[in-house]
């Protein structure tokens, strides 16, 4: 049996669909696809991946040479969109997770994942979950001990809050962000093993990356100035990374309605786009006593982490 799919562009649900065809040519093994696509570098990759046979190999398939590893719900996914918009820069759209969750896969297997690129270009991914993966420095020095690492860090208290929104989103009936934050109630010590305040201990997390690479190996990415003036955070990321400066101002417009910064005109697209729904989500009211010890319970890990990063990101 013998199926044609024709796909036009390489917009992201057309990418987002090949990429589900893995799941598709597992149960249909004994049918044949064939897919004709327009210029879609990365779907186009994932077919390569498949087994299916592509025409048009342009580029070659390098290990990253800059990863944003972290943090979660810093802006991690803005940021990686913002600096797709360089020509320079070939970044693949998923979360591999290849040093905390698929290592044992092989570094082949990595550099299959990722898209083409020719002489000049940078290629990268995004794992937000590498910053806090112990076994994730080791690995990735491994790799190459040269690479670039970015890290987007928020308020730790705003990115606790962020990342307890997600989980509710997914697991109505979630206790409550308090609950969750406390040992125990009369007590109102902090639980640093909730993994929502775990992330947020930054210079912790750092301390064990600073094992393996030297400072000058990190950007540390302000999620707050990502949001308030994207340019300017995505110009100093173009300039740690070696690139001309050419995703600027212009590249940029405020969008009242999602009250967030959105591309004028992404990679591939005629038309402004914003990230979806599931990135600036309205998040649930906590109690300003409860946000208040969390703050307090941050301060001595925040003052640490702007010594060692040698920026004060000015959190409170
Ligand atoms: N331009 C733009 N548009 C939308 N959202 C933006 C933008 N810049 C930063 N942010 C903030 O990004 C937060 C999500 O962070 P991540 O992309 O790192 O999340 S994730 O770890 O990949 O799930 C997300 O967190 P929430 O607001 O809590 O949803 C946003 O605050």
């Amino acid at each position: 049996m013998c199926y044609a799919i024709c796909l036009k562009s390489d917009s992201r649900a057309t990418v987002k669909f090949v990429n589900q065809l893995q799941h598709w040519v597992l149960i249909l093994s004994n049918v044949t696809i064939i897919i004709i696509l327009y210029n879609s570098i990365e779907a186009h990759d994932t077919l390569g991946r498949l087994g299916i046979p592509v025409a048009n190999t342009y580029g070659t398939k390098k290990l990253p040479q800059a990863i944003i590893i972290g943090v979660k719900k810093g802006g991690t996914r803005a940021l990686l969109e913002f600096l797709r918009v360089h020509p320079d820069v070939r970044a693949l759209g998923a979360e591999p997770h290849f040093f905390d969750r698929f290592y044992d896969k092989g570094l082949e297997w990595y550099r299959n994942l990722m898209p083409r690129t020719l002489d000049g270009q940078i290629t990268m991914e995004k794992t937000p979950s590498y910053f806090v993966t112990k076994e994730t420095p080791s690995r990735l020095c491994a790799m190459n001990c040269d690479t670039k690492l970015i890290v987007v860090v928020r308020d730790p208290v705003t990115r606790a809050v962020s990342d307890y929104t997600q989980t509710l989103t997914k697991t109505p009936g979630l206790p409550s962000f308090r609950s969750l934050a406390f040992k125990n109630s009369s007590s109102g010590a902090v639980d640093a093993s909730w993994s929502a305040v775990r992330i947020g201990l930054y210079a912790q997390h750092l301390e064990n990356w600073l094992r393996h690479f030297p400072l000058s190996s990190f950007l540390f990415v302000s999620g707050e100035r990502l949001v308030s003036d994207p340019a300017g955070e995505v110009g100093r990321v173009q300039d740690f990374l070696g690139l001309k400066r050419i995703v600027g101002d212009k590249h940029f417009y405020f969008n009242r309605t999602k009250g967030f910064p959105c591309l004028k005109k992404p990679e591939g697209s005629s038309r402004p786009r914003c990230l979806g729904k599931s990135k600036g989500r309205t998040h649930p009211p906590i109690p300003t006593e409860v946000l208040q010890k969390l703050r307090d319970f941050y301060r001595p890990f925040n003052l640490r982490f702007y010594q060692m990063s040698g920026q004060d990101f000015g959190w409170d």
